[in-house]
């Protein structure tokens, strides 16, 4: 094939030893993961069959799938290579793009800013585990599109922090007018005044603005619809009857509590270890370790304890 004259030699003669490799170990495809943009027409020439899913951000996610290559919406992020690629897999199983146990042929840059790697990788069990299906099985009243957007804000404020310290938060989602009966304003509320379409978490700047109010204390809620109702919310239920894994603080025994006395789904992401927990009918349903310290993605913990004395108060 003649190569297109917008990829380089050594872009487009990286690409097609990525593509027989995908064809010798008959892997599932190839994963680009370029920094920045390419022509991406160009690179669907070269690639001819070869399933080709690109880790991009949501501004090139258009183009990429315009040209017949698949998207994978990933953040720009600071992270190692090794990191990002990982990220870039979560995101394909998470998405239903790959399946347990595939192996796919990464093309990176490691070196400088053009493609100069190759690896092939194994979707092994840490990554397996995580997917939209997981999600989807929770039945719950959120819509799964909500519920996905706010599970992956979680995973970012747990695996990112803010400013290089840690964050922890509570996002409850879903049957908000029994959320909020339930729940005070702490100080004040940063998202009050705002129209409800300037704070649907289906707008990037308001995910962005989610990661920033995460630091504050109380609790985020958001409806159905991905609108962010209230920040900064001091929830009172009655815990009670409740139990949890060991250790679990007063934000976990809050988020199992209110997700007991309404149909709401609460995310939890701890401060010291950026786990992020989800809560329905008032039990753990679903925990994600954050990356770099084997995420993994579980179902309820066995081992459980009775709530202590001081969340029994409500606290
Ligand atoms: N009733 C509540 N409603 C909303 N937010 C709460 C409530 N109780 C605690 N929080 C939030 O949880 C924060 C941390 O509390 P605590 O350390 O007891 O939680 P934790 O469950 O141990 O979580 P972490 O693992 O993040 O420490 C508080 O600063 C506050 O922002």
């Amino acid at each position: 094939m003649t190569p297109p004259s917008t990829l380089n030699k050594a872009t487009t003669s990286l690409l097609e030893m990525a593509c027989s490799a995908v064809d010798q170990l008959s892997a599932a495809g190839l994963l680009l993961l370029p920094d920045g943009n390419l022509d991406w027409e160009s690179v669907r020439e070269v690639a001819g069959q070869t399933r080709v899913l690109v880790a991009v951000s949501e501004r090139q996610m258009e183009a990429v799938s315009g040209a017949g290559l698949v998207p994978v919406e990933v953040e720009a992020t600071d992270a190692g290579i090794v990191e990002r690629i990982t990220l870039a897999l979560i995101e394909s199983v998470a998405n239903d793009l790959l399946r347990s146990g595939a192996r796919i042929v990464v093309v990176y840059a490691a070196f400088d800013s053009e493609l100069d790697s190759i690896s092939t990788i194994r979707l092994g069990e840490r990554l397996e585990r995580l997917s939209s299906r997981d999600l989807r099985a929770l039945e719950t009243s959120v819509p799964f599109e909500t519920l996905k957007a706010i599970v992956d804000i979680a995973v970012a404020v747990g695996r990112e922090g803010r400013e290089g310290k840690p964050v922890g938060t509570l996002i409850v989602v879903g049957d908000t007018r029994e959320v909020l009966s339930r729940s005070r304003t702490l100080g004040f509320d940063p998202v009050k005044g705002y129209k409800r379409k300037e704070r649907n978490i289906r707008d990037a700047r308001v995910r962005e603005a989610i990661k920033e109010i995460a630091q504050l204390d109380g609790a985020i809620v958001v409806s159905r619809d991905g609108t962010v109702e209230a920040a900064c919310q001091m929830i009172d239920a009655p815990t009670a009857g409740l139990s949890l894994p060991k250790g679990m603080g007063t934000r976990h025994w809050t988020a199992a509590a209110i997700t007991k006395v309404t149909t709401a789904v609460a995310v939890a992401v701890s401060e010291s270890t950026g786990t992020v927990r989800l809560f329905q009918n008032g039990e753990l349903v679903l925990r994600i370790a954050p990356i770099g310290r084997a995420r993994a993605l579980k179902w309820t913990e066995p081992e459980t304890e009775p709530p202590p004395p001081r969340a029994e108060k409500g606290g």
